[in-house]
């Protein structure tokens, strides 16, 4: 009998179940939007006493049609892209905003779990129908991200899990994105419609620290340096400072600043903003380029030196005032003089290197490049705006190693003495000695790449030895000529000694013959008297 009522009772529910799907897809298809709405919205209220799980949800944008995809949506779903792959059984691919890599995220109606402190929470993807206020589309499909969890965790996940959330879906956006390389350029030149102050592309230089020559140790105190930076966001908190950091990179053409730079950007996936400086109309420009920077970037002024006067200005300001290096002692009449002249100006690079708006964005480098540091004004290169001073400088033996090692898969050769004793006598540029490391054909080996290098380096020292003899010849002209115009000097000075005393003795004798007649006048008068 029980099986029987069992077999029965089970027959009701599913036809009665049956009943209420088949009612409910009726409604669905045919009932109005508002009816509908009206359903969920006391469906969810019923249900609402019994559920002992609570619902976060994440729409894709607003009710309006043109409205953008919401940021928190973005980031969960960039969130939820490494767990879907693991564990969704349907998965939507595209390609990302700003990247050349296929995104796999949830496609609709699909559920994934995720564990936090140990706690269970359950995401589902789901589409939604919104009534939009366009006149030709007025109802639309979004998807939201619905994240349930029961009741008893309700502060963790509010508080905790969301924030993890974030934080975690924008770091994976910022290791999926494709890096930028930006540059501004002259105002005048934008279209009108043009609404970012950076035009971009996308940024491939195959540069890292492995690949540049240059000392091993110094190489890593500044990979340290570079490191420990993107890891010191509480210590910079901390200490109450801006997140970011200076590099002023000096020295000779072709030693690699450029490429060092590449390296940096590289090293922590940063965007590079190339800054032009003598493309920006005034200090407000300065300031504006500064403001739409991302954090996670790199600023870079290279030839500081060639981008503008500084130097001039400075200079001619402190022979006026002679405080500090501190822009707050430029006199305010030529803070005026300045502003009139409508151009970017010393005080304006110092303020946007470490003004208030440089802590807008934070993770930021500032790297200046010059290959003459005596040119540059103190005060833009001191610690604290310049924190780390690097020099780039001429090949050293160990350099050269690292780009044998690179470029010719060589760590030891017969001639690399040879390559030694002419480094230690000459100076070659890391660029030089790359050029002459690079084969020029199919048929050149590494041993036809090192006879380049060091027919390079004799070439080097025997214009070296030239430029010497010829700076040696030109001074021994200079003392030559210096000890004529002296010895000139010192006949002039005899002969005009000379004349003088001649002089004086003509008037000696003529003051005498003058003395004797008048003598011979008196006693004249005196005869004549008698
Ligand atoms: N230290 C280095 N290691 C490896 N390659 C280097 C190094 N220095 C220069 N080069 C090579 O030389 C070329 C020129 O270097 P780079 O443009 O970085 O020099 P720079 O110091 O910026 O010169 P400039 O002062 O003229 O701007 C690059 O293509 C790079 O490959
Ligand atoms: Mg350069």
């Amino acid at each position: 009998m029980l099986p029987n009522t069992m077999t029965e009772m089970w027959a009701t529910v599913g036809s009665t179940m049956a009943s209420i799907m088949f009612v409910w897809t009726i409604l669905q298809q045919y009932c109005p939007y508002n009816l509908r709405q009206f359903f969920d919205k006391y469906t969810s209220i019923i249900t609402g006493y019994f559920n002992p799980y609570i619902q976060i949800s994440f729409p894709e944008g607003s009710d309006d049609f043109w409205s953008k995809r919401s940021k928190a949506y973005a980031t969960v779903e960039t969130y939820l892209s490494s767990k879907a792959s693991e564990k969704a059984n349907r998965l939507k691919a595209e390609l990302g905003k700003d990247s050349s890599k296929l995104v796999l995220s949830m496609d609709v109606h699909q559920r994934v779990t995720d564990e936090f402190r140990g706690v269970k929470i359950w995401w589902a993807s789901k589409i939604v129908v919104k009534s939009t206020r366009s006149l030709y589309f007025p109802e639309q499909e979004k998807m939201s991200y619905n994240l349930t969890f029961h009741k008893k965790y309700r502060h963790m996940i509010t508080e905790s899990y969301l924030e993890h959330v974030m934080k975690e879906g924008k770091q994976i956006g910022v290791r999926n994105r494709q890096r930028k390389l930006y540059t501004n350029c002259p105002t005048e030149k934008w279209p009108s419609h043009r609404r970012s102050l950076w035009s971009s592309v996308v940024f491939e230089h195959p540069a890292t620290f492995e690949t540049m020559g240059m000392d091993p140790e110094k190489k890593q105190e500044i990979v340290d340096d570079l490191l420990n930076f993107s890891k010191s966001k509480d210590f910079y908190a901390r200490i109450g400072k801006a997140w970011k950091r200076g590099y002023l990179l000096y020295g000779p053409p072709g030693t690699g600043k450029s490429t060092m730079i590449a390296a940096m950007a590289n090293l922590l996936d940063y965007d590079v903003y190339d800054l032009e400086l003598t493309a920006v109309k005034d200090n407000t420009e300065l300031r504006k380029l500064l403001i739409e920077t991302t954090s996670k970037s790199i600023i870079v002024i290279e030839d500081i030196d060639c981008s503008l006067d500084l130097t001039g200005q400075r200079t001619k300001k402190k022979k006026k005032s002679s405080e500090d290096d501190d822009q707050s002692a430029i006199p305010i009449k030529d803070v005026e003089e300045e502003e009139k002249s409508n151009k970017v100006t010393l005080s304006g690079l110092l303020n946007f290197v470490d003004g208030l708006w440089s802590a807008c964005g934070g993770e930021r480098l500032i790297v200046f490049t010059t290959n003459y540091l005596e040119r540059l004004d103190p005060a833009l290169i001191r610690r604290g705006r310049m924190d780390k001073h690097i020099e780039l400088s001429y090949c050293s033996f160990e350099a050269f190693k690292v780009l044998a090692k690179k470029y010719l898969d060589l760590e030891i050769h017969q001639k690399f003495d040879t390559i030694q004793r002419l480094m230690g006598l000459t100076k070659i540029t890391p660029a030089d000695v790359a050029e002459n490391l690079m084969p020029k054909s199919s048929s050149d080996d590494a041993d036809k790449c090192l006879s380049n290098l060091i027919q390079a380096l004799e070439q080097a020292k025997e214009e070296a030895a030239k430029k010497k003899a010829e700076e040696e010849e030109a001074a021994k002209k200079k003392d030559e000529d210096l000890k004529v115009k002296e010895e000139e000097a010192a006949k002039k000075k005899a002969e005009e000694e000379e004349a003088a005393k001649k002089k004086d003795e003509d008037l000696k004798v003529k003051e005498e013959e003058a003395a004797k007649k008048k003598d011979e006048d008196s006693k004249e008068v005196e005869y004549l008297n008698l």
